[in-house]
């Protein structure tokens, strides 16, 4: 099993002290920096907007990882490609051309990146799998960090595993939403490349302890 990439979500960060959070991910053994965009209408909470990630960006030694919870989403791909996102995530949900948009942000030199809420069903990406780099899979509704993790989404995990080995694709599986230490091995095990928290991290005690301990797992079996 590789290593897993652990994507800290500044939405549990300290809005106030945003740059010592920053500075805290980029000491950290974190892959990628997550971003939450969300809207109002796509999703009932509001986050932040192109400014601050344009603001994360040049503070930022790690890709950001851009998760768009609004509608329309291709109106704004090239704003947040110019703002500095690595990965473009839309929701399949919110994209009637969704093969359009992943060619677009693929085009811009992004990552191409489908999240799908929990009720959407796996399988309805698999004529799209071609044009994505990663399927980020909600394990909670989306709109709000510190939400209870739901149980199915290691299901979601191994059929999407299975999708992807059957047709021999690369995109990385990435779970996001109550993801922390009591999961995440159990998440690694179902097949989950890249492991987003926000408030398993940014409450702990230690955050950079915390986000070395999930990027440590598998764990041996205790006896
Ligand atoms: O997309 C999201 C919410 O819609 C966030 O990335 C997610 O909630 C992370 O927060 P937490 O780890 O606190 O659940
Ligand atoms: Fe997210």
């Amino acid at each position: 099993m590789n290593k897993p990439i652990i994507a800290p979500s500044i939405l549990a960060a300290d809005f106030a002290n945003l740059q010592r959070d920053i500075d805290l991910i980029n000491r950290s053994d974190a892959g990628w920096i997550h971003v939450d965009i969300m809207d109002g209408v796509f999703v009932p909470n509001i986050s932040f907007g192109l400014p601050i990630v344009d603001a994360v960006r040049r503070l930022a030694q790690k890709p950001l990882d851009v998760h768009l919870m609004i509608v329309q989403p291709e109106r704004y791909l090239e704003a947040f490609a110019r703002a500095g996102a690595a990965t473009i995530t839309v929701h399949y949900e919110a994209c009637t051309h969704l093969h359009r948009t992943l060619t677009q942000i693929r085009e811009l030199g992004c990552r191409a990146g489908v999240a799908l809420n929990p009720h959407t069903p796996v399988p309805l990406l698999e004529d799209v799998l071609e044009q994505i780099d990663q399927v980020l899979l909600m394990s909670v509704n989306p709109g709000f960090g510190g939400q209870t993790f739901i149980e199915h989404t290691y299901r979601k995990i191994a059929r999407l595993k299975h999708l992807l080995t059957t047709h021999r694709l690369p995109a990385l599986i990435e779970v996001d939403g109550g993801v922390g230490p009591d999961n995440a091995g159990r998440l690694l095990d179902a097949g989950a490349d890249v492991l987003v928290a926000g408030t398993s991290v940014f409450k702990a005690d230690d955050p950079m302890a915390a986000i070395r301990e999930l990027g440590e797992y598998p764990k041996p079996a205790l006896a």
